[in-house]
């Protein structure tokens, strides 16, 4: 397969009418959408310690779960040179994730490598994290000393009660405000919040989490529950569509929309009327942003996937293990990144009972969230 594309990657190049990677000035692909490459998200553990309704669900990953071994995982070093050859297509954000990407054990020796790495045009790479929390009281301070700029802390409710039955495993709010605070103190900001809205589940916190975290450095942001993966059960009434969320809290605390810091930007933007700092609104399901979506996902095991919700990858760990060099490997994202025609969410918008029927679609544990 990897031959093939390197094969028909090499044979496109030596075409006059499209110039070879190697001339491409700035290294920049582009997709069959005109859309280039960006932002490359990282799993690197598809375990976690939480059990989220909406993302693991206690009944599927349960005690005889297989999760993938650890032969399988892409060493740092192999993570470290995929991301140099991503870098070189231009690559400016790469964000780590899972699963719950602190398990990972040393997880800041893989910081400090990527920390090293520049962008195309010599700036530092906009170095992120995802995180559940849970450990980031206890590193906090090591990630930020190994070179991590900023974390997002997922969050999704306020009331204890509530965050308990979503998370599933009895974690509390005040260890995660805790772990917020302290990466707050040691420079990981601006912090960003992520809560998901599940209807009927926690709906009734997007209030009490919005007064939470006004007027605080922390931006909340308020994610459409997905029907990522296939093992949550996902259903379109549970979904609380972004614009209801934005005028339950207009209702009470005046918003007004602010532009995109950048395009392709997940969130859309709202700010206080007051000056009390502003929140998000990703709205994957019911305004779909595929039209710019320039995110590659890394998976844990080192397959490239082009979509959060493909149902297959592309397994760069092989080259790897099969000794390629890094043209070869280039090539080949090269030749991925330009068949690219990924727009999942744009078409279950208008086909949601029929993308329901897709098969195999991967588990955001582990493709990365
Ligand atoms: N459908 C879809 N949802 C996405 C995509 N990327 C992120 N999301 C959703 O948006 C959530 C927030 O993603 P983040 O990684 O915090 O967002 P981001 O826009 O990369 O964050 P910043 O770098 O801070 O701007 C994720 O947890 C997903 O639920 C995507 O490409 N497609
Ligand atoms: C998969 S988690 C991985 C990182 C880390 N464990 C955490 O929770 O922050 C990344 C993000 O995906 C989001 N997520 C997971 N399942 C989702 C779903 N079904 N719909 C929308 N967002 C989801 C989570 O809320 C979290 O913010
Ligand atoms: S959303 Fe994050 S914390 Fe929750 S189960 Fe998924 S990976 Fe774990
Ligand atoms: S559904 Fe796929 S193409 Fe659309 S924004 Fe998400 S990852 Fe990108």
């Amino acid at each position: 397969m990897a031959e093939k594309i390197i094969m028909l990657a090499q044979q496109r190049s030596a075409a006059p009418a499209i110039p070879s990677i190697l001339e491409t000035p700035t290294g920049l692909l582009s997709d069959q959408l005109a859309r280039p490459l960006h932002d490359l998200r990282i799993s690197v553990t598809d375990r976690c310690n939480f059990r989220c309704v909406y993302c693991m669900p206690k009944a599927v990953f349960d005690n005889d779960y297989q999760y993938l071994p650890h032969t399988s995982l892409l060493s740092f070093e192999e993570i470290t040179r995929l991301a140099r050859n991503f870098i070189a297509h231009g690559v400016e954000k790469i964000r780590l994730t899972g699963g719950e990407p602190l398990l990972r054990k040393n997880i800041e020796k893989l910081v400090g490598m990527l920390a090293e790495l520049k962008t195309v045009s010599g700036k530092p790479l906009d170095l992120t994290l995802t995180t559940n929390a849970s450990l980031l009281a206890r590193k906090a301070q090591s990630l930020k000393d190994a070179g991590l700029q900023r974390v997002t802390v997922s969050l999704d409710a306020i009331d204890n009660t509530i965050f308990q039955r979503m998370n599933d495993v009895d974690f509390a709010v005040e260890d995660v405000l805790n772990g917020i605070a302290v990466a707050n103190q040691v420079g990981l900001g601006p912090i960003k919040i992520n809560m998901v809205v599940k209807g009927g589940m926690n709906d009734q916190q997007i209030l009490p989490m919005a007064r939470h975290f006004k007027g605080t450095p922390y931006i909340l942001r308020f994610i459409e529950y997905m029907d990522v993966g296939a093992s949550n059960g996902w259903k379109m009434d549970e979904v609380v569509p972004s614009a209801e969320v934005v005028r339950r809290i207009h209702q009470e605390m005046p918003l007004e929309a602010i532009g995109a810091n950048y395009t392709g930007e997940t969130a859309a933007r709202w700010r206080y009327v007051d000056g009390g700092g502003e929140i998000g609104v990703i709205s994957s399901v019911t305004q779909a942003f595929c039209s710019d979506c320039s995110r590659a996902r890394l998976s844990t095991e080192g397959k490239l996937y082009t979509c959060l919700f493909a149902s297959s990858g592309h397994d760069l760990r092989a080259l790897l293990r099969e000794g390629r060099s890094d043209q070869e490997i280039s090539t080949v994202l090269a030749h991925l990144w330009r068949a690219r025609g990924d727009r999942y969410s744009e078409l279950r918008t208008s086909n949601t009972d029929g993308l329901q029927r897709r098969a195999n679609k991967v588990e955001m544990s582990y493709i990365g969230g």
